[in-house]
Parts: structure tokens; sequence; C-alpha cells
């Protein structure tokens, strides 16, 4: 049957489901692995390999994502008003296919890197091209997005609503299937070693499996081609839409004046010139989107996970015993609980509520989903007090900080003006930073002579004052001043011997000196320290987000490396990651009830032609929700973090009841009966009308077989 085909067709079954909708669940795994993967290791790209700061590097990817959620009014435009929803996804798969090799092709380094570095040499090709590469993804993912949900809920005949509901529920665990599996995946790929002249990252990898992934995922699909009911694009719907929404508006502000009688619903002052069937599902659609208004706040909380809370992860512990976690990885906490949450949901809680005789309507599981959301934000806080206790006390935007290093062969007494006295051993170090409110200091020593010096520090800074054998060249080091990213940790070692060292994946080091800082992950790690031919290994077990300077004396390779004394700069971090798990059950239970609610609701309640609409202006909530996080990100900067994840429980909190007072006043509509009870007031019988079309047809096919039978037995 082609795509003009305006009835639905019988389709082939097994256990009450149409067949069709399994090719459909494949596409959608295979196509959220592909989005997931690239997006999990889209931020280190950026970060790494095209080199960007953090902060230009978090607001493309922030950007990329509202883009991706944006897109989906482009595809439901498309899908309702001009292809149809199924040939929107095979072009616009294509589209999102071709992104994702573009994407992978631009992360290969060999491509630009004629001086065989290990480093691209022209980043404007590599950048522009990862751009091209996004906005198509962008486009594809996006474009498709609304009409895959609808064009699985088209599948299904009217007597089949509660199989839909569960189409949508097993829809959605394959979204986080596809989404577990690949942020476990690409970051293992990302982390492998290749490349055709230097060994790099391999990002080539990283990014060519989600495009593999894609592909299948456009091969699935067409697969099930001829299976698949496929509804008819009915002209320029949004067009018309927006033709009678104006003619509407502009037919009211004409006949303002009291004299004229008031109708029951502005939309209906397009009766005029307007179809009434028309203004009917105009009428479904905005009630619908009226209600979608404070629905990006939930957005706001939920894409949090992966800045704010993985952030949050990186001043953590997740040493979990049998295995570590690293801070991007509890993100995966939130798909797993996915894949249980919605069947214990579908078939043991909302059954055992309506057993109660509770309604719980959809409108009333998101408004749970949302308090549920903001209850995770409270957890957060809560977590977030935790950690701030055992967090350094970081200097203020006015203060400075300073730390002294002693590496001079005997105890100094330094003295540092006005009134600050410390006694530091040799090659140890003052037992905490120093905070000042100004920036000049001299510092006094009491060698023989006594050596003073002056120094002007950092503001907002943390220094260490290196006094090294000669104390007469005692010199300053800018220290870290927040936890080193991503849960590693930051060394540097000072060089006491009386020549050069070599200090495995350190550039040399001169006497006296001190390295900048290297991260290394948690663990045990070994350092081979070096001169000529002597040398001795050095080994240190890590914890995660600390700091450490390590002091090498001149007795190093006489005692074996075991004279190596080190100074914590920052202590490792000691609240553990597991103290995470509740906001996330929290937040995944919010996601259960709102956001599988809303996906079904969302269908539920349009009009047979403009389902992919709805959908898009449901994944519209989610790009505003993401708009919103970059623009608090920007601007509103909470002096304390749990008070920002406060505001943000706060703000979903008000916003549910305002949410829970609209929803008092929806009343649930099918649009099929509105549809056929208008066309009634029309005069037309359209479903009897279909019902006779399906009946001669099939008699038409019966005949076409029997034929065919008796053809062969000839
Ligand atoms: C993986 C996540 N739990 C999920 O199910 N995501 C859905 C909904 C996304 C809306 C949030 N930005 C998906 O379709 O990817």
């Amino acid at each position: 049957m082609d795509e003009t085909t305006k009835k639905k067709k019988k389709t082939a079954e097994c256990c009450g489901y149409p067949i069709s909708i399994f090719f459909i669940v494949v596409n959608e795994f295979c196509e959220r692995f592909s989005y997931y993967g690239m997006r999990a290791v889209l931020v280190l790209y950026f970060r790494y390999f095209l080199l960007w700061d953090d902060d230009l590097a978090t607001s493309i990817y922030h950007a990329f994502v509202a883009l991706c959620y944006l897109t989906p009014i482009l595809g439901a435009i498309i899908a309702d008003s001009w292809l149809g929803k199924f040939k929107t996804i095979i072009y616009l798969s294509i589209v999102y296919a071709i992104g994702q090799v573009t994407m992978a092709i631009s992360t290969i380094h060999d491509i630009t890197d004629a001086n065989r570095d290990g480093t691209p040499d022209n980043f404007t090709f590599h950048i522009a091209l990862s751009m091209l590469g996004l906005i198509l993804i962008a486009l594809g993912t996006g474009g498709i997005k609304p009409c895959v949900a609808a064009f699985g809920g088209d599948q299904f005949q009217e007597h089949q609503s509660r199989q839909l509901n569960t189409f949508f529920s097993v829809f959605y665990l394959c979204i986080n299937a596809g989404s577990l599996l690949s942020t476990l995946i690409t970051p293992v790929l990302r982390a492998q070693e290749c490349g055709i002249h230097t060994q790099q990252q391999c990002y080539p990898l990283a990014f060519g499996v989600p495009a593999v992934l894609m592909v299948i995922s456009l091969v699935v699909f067409i697969a099930g081609s001829g299976m698949y009911v496929k509804t008819d694009p009915e002209g320029n719907i949004m067009w018309s839409v927006c033709k009678c929404i104006g003619f509407a508006i502009k037919n009211r502000f004409r006949h303002r004046s009291s004299s004229y009688p008031k109708r029951e619903h502005w939309m209906d002052w397009a009766n005029e010139k307007y179809d009434k069937l028309l203004i009917a599902q105009i009428k479904m659609v905005l009630k619908v989107l009226f209600l979608y208004i404070p629905l990006p706040m939930f957005w706001t909380l939920f894409d949090q996970k992966g800045s704010r809370w993985t952030l949050q992860a990186t001043t953590m512990s997740g040493d979990f015993g049998a295995f570590i976690l690293q801070p991007d990885q509890m993100q995966t906490v939130n798909p797993i609980l996915i894949l249980t949450l919605v069947p214990i949901m579908d078939r043991l809680i909302f059954p055992l509520i309506q057993k109660c005789g509770l309604n719980f309507s959809p409108l009333k599981r998101m408004t749970v989903g949302m308090l549920f959301a903001a209850m995770a934000f409270v957890s957060a806080a809560l977590v977030q007090i935790e950690i701030d206790k055992t967090l350094p006390n970081f200097p203020s935007s006015s203060e400075s900080q300073l730390k002294v290093v002693n590496t001079y062969s005997t105890t100094l007494n330094v003295t540092i003006s006005p009134n600050e006295h410390l006694l530091i051993e040799s090659f140890g170090s003052s037992a905490d930073y120093v905070t000042f409110d100004h920036q000049d200091i001299t510092v006094s020593l009491n060698t023989n002579p006594v050596i003073t010096k002056a120094f002007s520090l950092i503001k907002g800074g943390r220094q260490t004052l290196i006094i090294p054998s000669d104390p007469t060249v005692m010199y300053l080091k800018e220290d870290v001043k927040s936890k080193p990213r991503e849960g590693k940790n930051a060394i540097r070692f000072v060089n006491g011997y009386t020549a050069d060292l070599n200090i495995t994946n350190l550039d040399s080091i001169e006497p006296s000196a001190t390295t900048n800082y290297t991260l290394v992950n948690q663990g045990k790690r070994d350092f081979v320290l070096r001169h000529g031919e002597q040398w001795c290994e050095f080994s240190r077990k890590f914890g995660f987000g600390a700091s450490y300077t390590f002091l090498i004396p001149s007795t190093v390779f006489s005692d074996d490396c075991e004279s190596i004394t080190e100074v914590e700069d920052m202590k490792p971090n000691s609240v553990h990651m597991a103290l995470q798990i509740p906001q996330y059950f929290l937040i995944t239970t919010g996601e259960v009830m709102f956001s599988v609610t809303g996906l079904q609701f969302s269908y539920s309640q349009a009009p047979k032609n403009m389902k992919s609409v709805l959908q898009a202006g449901w994944l519209c909530t989610n790009a505003v929700g993401n708009i919103i996080v970059l623009i608090v990100a920007e601007l509103g900067k909470l002096p304390k973090q749990w008070a920002e994840y406060l505001l943000f429980a706060s703000l979903l909190v008000a916003v549910s009841i305002i949410f829970s007072i609209m929803a008092y006043f929806y009343t649930y509509i099918d649009p099929a009966e509105i549809e056929a009870q208008v066309r009634k007031e029309q005069g037309l019988e359209p479903e009897e009308m279909e019902k006779e079309t399906i009946e001669m047809e099939e008699k038409d096919e019966d005949q076409k077989n029997e034929q065919g039978v008796k053809q062969t037995k000839i």
C-alpha cells in the first residue's frame, strides 16, 4: 500500500501487536545508540581534539542538544504536510547517517597532520567538517524524532489501545537500552589508541561505530517497508493551521465591538472561512500546546544530569571496591534504572494504583513526575552540602592563598609579613594554605644571613612558595584552585636533586625547578626517575580529585626513591558517588512518570493529521529546557552550588503547582470521536465510508488472490 492510502490497513500481528513495530523499535534502538554514543564523547572531542576551553566546549555541546530538539518541528512539518512520516524518516535518516560519517571523518587527525606530530595542523578544516556533521546530525535526529514515535503509534488499530500504551513503554526501553550500551561502549572505544602515522585517542572509532549503527538503523527501517501502515500527509497542514489561526485573530479583532455576539471559543471566529473540522483540530492541538508551557522546567532539571551532576561526581569518590566508576559513567545509572523502573511501573505500580480505585490520569502522573524531579534536586543539594564540608577552603576573588615548601637542607623559620610565622622542616611544608586579603608580601628566612624577598601574590589564586637548596632563589609556583577535572589527580615534582632528572611522561626537570601539574587517573601509578645511568621507580596509589607536590631529595637514587616526600595540596574526594544514587533514582522515577506519559499523551490527544506536529511540540519543550540551562549557567551564578540546586527544585515545585491547576481544567478527548462528530454535523459519514472501502478492498484482494490461485492451478 502506498503513501497516499487514507485508511488503516490490517497489519500482520503477533501476540496482539503489529509485527511492523518490531522494525520500528529496533530502528529506534540503533538510532539512540548512534545519538547517545556520539554525544558521550562529544565534549571530550571538543576539549581535547579541537582544544577548545571548557566553557566553549560546554556551550557548543548544549547548543547542539538544543538544536536537536528544535529540528523536530521541521521534521513534523515535512512529514505531516508533504512527505508523510515514512518517507521523512527515510530521507532524514540518510541526512543523519551522512552527518555521522562526516563527524567521524572530521576526527581523523591524520588527514591534516602533515608533520606527523599527532595533532592536526589545520584546525579550521576539522572544526568546519565537524560543525557540518553536527548540523546534519541535529537535522536528522531531531527531524525523525517526532515521526518515529508517531509512526509507531500509527501501526495500531483502534481496538489496540492497551498495546499502544505498552508500545510507548517498550519504545522508551529501547531508547534507554541504546543509550546505556553506547554510553558504556563509546568512551572505551575513544580510549583506544589508533592512527595511521601516530597513535592517538581513537575518536574516529568512537564516532565511526555510531555512524555504522545509524546506517543499520536505516536498513532495518527500510526492511520493514512492506508491513507498515503509512498514513497520508494531508497537504500543507501547518500552513493551513497558521492561516486559520491568523484569520480567527483578525476576524475577532474586526468584530471587537460588544454589539457582536460572543463565540464559544476564539477559534470559532474562523468559522466564516474555514472548515469546521480544521477548526476543531486546531482547538485540540492548541489545548495541548497550552498545557506544554510549564513543561520545559522539568527538562531544565533533567538535562543537568549530564552537566552539573557529572561535575558533582568529579568531586566524589568512585571506588566501588569491585570496580571503579568514572564521574561521567555515573550517568549510565539513568538508563539502567529506566530499564528496571518502566516494567515495574507498568506491570506493578500503575495497575496497583488503579486497583486501589485511584484515578492516576496521565496529567496527574506528569505532575507527580515533576515533584520527583524536584526531590531529586533536593537530594543533590544535600549531597552537595556533604561534599562542601570536605572541599578545601578556596580563596575568594579578593583573597590569595599561600603554602610554603622547604627543600633546603635544614628546618626553616619562615616569616611572612606582617605577622605570619611558620616553622617548616626540611622536605616538608606548611600545614595548610595561609589566606591573605592583600597581595604584596615579604618573606624572611632565618638563614645566616637572613634572606628577605618581596612577592606579589595572585588575587583569587593559590600558590606555593618553593624554597630550594639555594634559598636565595626561592620562587612562587601557581597551584590548582579547583578540583581536578574528571576525578583525576593533579601531581607535580620539585627537583631537589643536584642535576637534571627525567621522569616518566614528563619533560626533563632542572635542579631546584618544579614541574607543571600533570593529571593522573585513580589507581596505582608508577614513575621512573632517571639521570644518566641511574634510575629508580616510584609508585603511588591515587584516589579521586587530589593534588600533590612530590619533593625529590638529593639522596633519591641512593635510597631507591624511598625518600621522596609528598605534600598534599588538596585532599582526595571522600564523599562516595553512591550517594548520588538516590537523586538518580528520584529523577528517573520522575522521568518515567513525566516523559513516558508525556509521549503517550502527546500522541493520544493529537488529531490524526497533526500527530507529528504535537510530538514536535513535546520535544520542543526539551529544547527550551536546554536553553534555560544555557542561560542559567551563564547568568545565574549563585555562590553555593547547593543553593542553586534548591533554587531549581523550588522553581519546579512552583511550576508543577501551576501545571496541576492547568491539568485540572483539561478534559481528555478522543480526537477521532471529535473528528467523527464534526464530520457528522457536516453531513459526512467518513467512518462508514472508510469501513465500506476497507471491506471492498479486502473483497478485491481476496478475489485477486483467488484468481491468482486459479491461475496457478491452470
Ligand atoms: C536516555 C534517557 N533516559 C531517555 O530516555 N531519553 C529520551 C528522552 C529525551 C528527553 C531528554 N532530553 C530520548 O528520547 O532520548
